[in-house]
């Protein structure tokens, strides 16, 4: 433990050297004149003292004077400046270690750190120790070695007038040490303790302010439901604070009990000897200073230990993040991922999200021939988003292995990997940026060819829903983050998605093409011309396509249909019809759906009007009965 200590100490020395060596230097310089001046005015008072009641000249008097007079102004002013340089330090030492941490984050290539609670805690704590923990160290370890000098400049003093009272007084702060220390460490646990009711009151926070819960919330009447829950989370912290608040304020009143009665047994010893002329006046204004000197530097040394230790142990939460491995093994000399030539291969692939999930996928073989599109049908959780998020190496099998081109996507960088991937996935992200960057960041080197910009989006068909806003690609699709003076806009369901569409379409030079019900959302219109395009746009491109609207994916090179982790069908749409399976059922029950709703005329927005004549055109104009926009 001490060992690890130590080196978070080291961790954060080197850290505030880095962040700005000219405020560090400076603040220890500053430390050190402010731990001498205390001293060396009480000194100088007695000097003065003494040299009056000598009666002494003025020769002797004068630079006594000027010199208590230079140190008082020390205490004075020492204190702003070295406050200054600390916030300094502090400000450059946020920035690099806020650098730091998200540098760690994103070094996870995969998904499941941030679908494990321990991390979002120790993440939490990181950050929220990364705010201040460095702060708290450094300020304490100045606070300390300032509070060091002062307390040996009295310990000497008070040595010549006093020896016994040295050892009293030091004697007497010795538990204090103990009890702060072990105060601190508890105060570090109940914050891991609480860490969990701090993110839940986050949510429900979030929950009642977020702008997206905001319709559900009201629908439903969740306001007051959740503003309980919220509080009870609060209280729950509060009563945790409160215990260690209360250990804490026991101990530190018997402390301070004890120091008076210490202080004031010498200032009655002081006073009796100077009566009986064993001490001069200057001697008891320098020992009732000196008194007063060494208890304050040790209560300040005591609190000061306690707290750096408390941020120390906070601190490493932060150690933790940014030392943790890679949630995926990278390798250190990744082979290179050739453009996609030969085929994408699942060979016997076993995967769940953690020994306490089930399987998802259970032995899965499949090809992706390069230049093929290949269909990924199914009922809800059959596998098939699971399956995608391998392929992108979001996880790696737990059993089993992909290919790419026969090579092991384990030993490639998943950097390399993902730059030859686009994808629009089910939960898609809606960014609160304006228009063009919503799409630009599908391929950030492309950022400013705002060509590619608005081909994309024509290929997505929104480029017209997005010159028709009132600043055009360059207003702010959000409500909440656009400049005060402006209404912020918010799209629909179906024109996010188209977003989201153009965002993956950015990559032009992508070997493969992932979509995860890219159309889910859309219009019966819209979706119609959106898949004419996406055909057009996959070209010979390969592409793997999950939709449960399965007339746009009847043209697939390959159809596979997944049912509890396990591929049971593939083939042709014409071949699985034929073969009456799964897929004939699935299909048939779709387009009966529809026909029914079409002979009862509710099917809304069919484009041709009037009964569709085959399956695929009813799937193609009708709105989908199996799921809605997956949001
Ligand atoms: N991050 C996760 N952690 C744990 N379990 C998960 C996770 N994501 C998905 N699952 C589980 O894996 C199973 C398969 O989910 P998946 O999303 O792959 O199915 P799907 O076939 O795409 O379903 P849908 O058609 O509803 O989109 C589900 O039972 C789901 O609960």
């Amino acid at each position: 433990m001490a060992n690890s200590m130590l080196r978070r100490v080291r961790v954060v020395a080197a850290l505030a050297w880095k962040a700005h060596p000219v405020a560090t230097a400076g603040s220890v310089v500053l430390g050190v004149l402010g731990g001498v001046a205390p001293v060396a005015t009480a000194w100088l008072t007695k000097l003065v003292l003494d040299a009056l009641a000598l009666g002494e000249g003025t020769a002797a008097l004068v630079p006594l004077g000027a010199g208590l007079a230079v140190a008082g102004l020390a205490v004075i002013v020492l204190p702003h400046v070295s406050a200054y340089a600390q916030a300094q330090l502090r400000r450059a030492l946020r920035l690099l270690i806020y650098d730091r941490l998200f540098r760690a984050v994103n070094t996870h290539p995969g998904l499941s750190r941030f679908e494990n609670p321990s991390f979002h805690d120790t993440l939490r704590l990181a950050y929220e120790s990364s705010h201040n923990a460095p702060d708290r160290l450094v300020a304490g370890a100045l606070a300390i070695g300032q509070a060091l000098i002062t307390l040996s400049g009295f310990v000497v003093t008070l040595f010549a007038v006093n020896p016994l009272m040295v050892a009293v007084i030091l004697v007497a702060a010795l538990p204090s040490v103990r009890i702060q220390l072990l105060l601190s460490r508890e105060r570090a646990e109940v914050m891991w303790e609480i860490t969990p009711a701090m993110r839940r009151q986050v949510f429900y926070g979030d929950l009642l302010t977020k702008p997206e819960a905001a319709k559900e919330v009201r629908l439903f009447g969740l306001g007051d439901h959740l503003r309980a829950r919220m509080l009870g989370e609060v209280r729950g912290i509060n009563r945790a604070e409160r215990d260690v608040d209360r250990r804490t304020l026991r101990s530190q009143g018997v402390m301070a009990l004890l120091g008076s009665v210490v202080a004031a047994g010498g200032l009655l010893w002081a006073v009796v000897s100077a009566a009986s002329g064993q001490l001069t006046v200057g001697d008891v204004t320098v020992f009732v200073a000196a008194v007063a000197g060494v208890q304050a530097a040790l209560t300040t040394i005591v609190t000061q230990w306690a707290d750096a230790h408390n941020a120390l142990l906070m601190f490493g939460h932060y150690t933790a993040v940014v030392e943790a491995e890679p949630d995926l093994p990278v390798p250190a000399a990744p082979t290179p991922l050739p453009a996609l030539s030969g085929r994408i291969e699942l060979r016997d692939v076993w995967f769940r999200y953690s020994d306490e999930h089930p399987w998802i996928l259970r032995g899965v073989d499949l090809v992706i021939p390069s230049g093929r599109t290949v269909a990924l049908v199914g009922v809800n959780g059959a596998g098939k988003s699971t399956l995608v998020k391998l392929l992108c190496r979001l996880y790696d099998p737990v059993r089993g292995q992909i290919t790419w081109d026969g090579v092991d996507l384990r030993e490639a960088s998943p950097a390399d990997l993902r730059a030859r991937i686009g994808a629009v996935f089910q939960d898609y992200m809606d960014y609160d940026l304006t228009a063009a960057e919503n799409i630009a960041l599908g391929d950030l080197t492309a950022a400013g060819d705002l060509e590619r910009v608005h081909d994309s989006a024509r290929q997505a068909g929104v480029h017209e829903t997005l010159t028709a806003l009132p600043r055009g690609y360059d207003t702010m699709l959000s409500r909440i983050f656009g400049d005060r003076d402006e209404t912020g806009v918010a799209l629909s369901g179906g024109q996010w998605q188209r977003l989201a569409l153009a965002r993956a379409l950015m990559r032009v030079r992508q070997d493969l093409l992932i979509l995860d019900e890219p159309s889910s959302g859309l219009d019966a219109e819209a979706e119609h011309e959106v898949h004419t395009s996406l055909r057009r746009h996959r070209g010979d491109r390969t592409s793997v396509l999950i939709s449960h609207r399965l007339g746009t994916v009847r043209d697939a090179d390959l159809i596979v249909v997944l049912s509890d982790g396990r591929i049971i069908e593939r083939g042709t749409h014409d071949e699985l019809m034929a073969a009456g399976g799964e897929y004939a059922r699935l299909f048939t029950l779709q387009a009966s759906g529809y026909e029914t709703g079409g002979a009862g005329g509710g099917v809304d927005g069919g484009v041709g009007g009037g009964a569709p004549e085959a399956p695929e055109d009813i799937l193609r104009t009708a709105t989908p009965s199996t799921r809605s926009a997956g949001r």
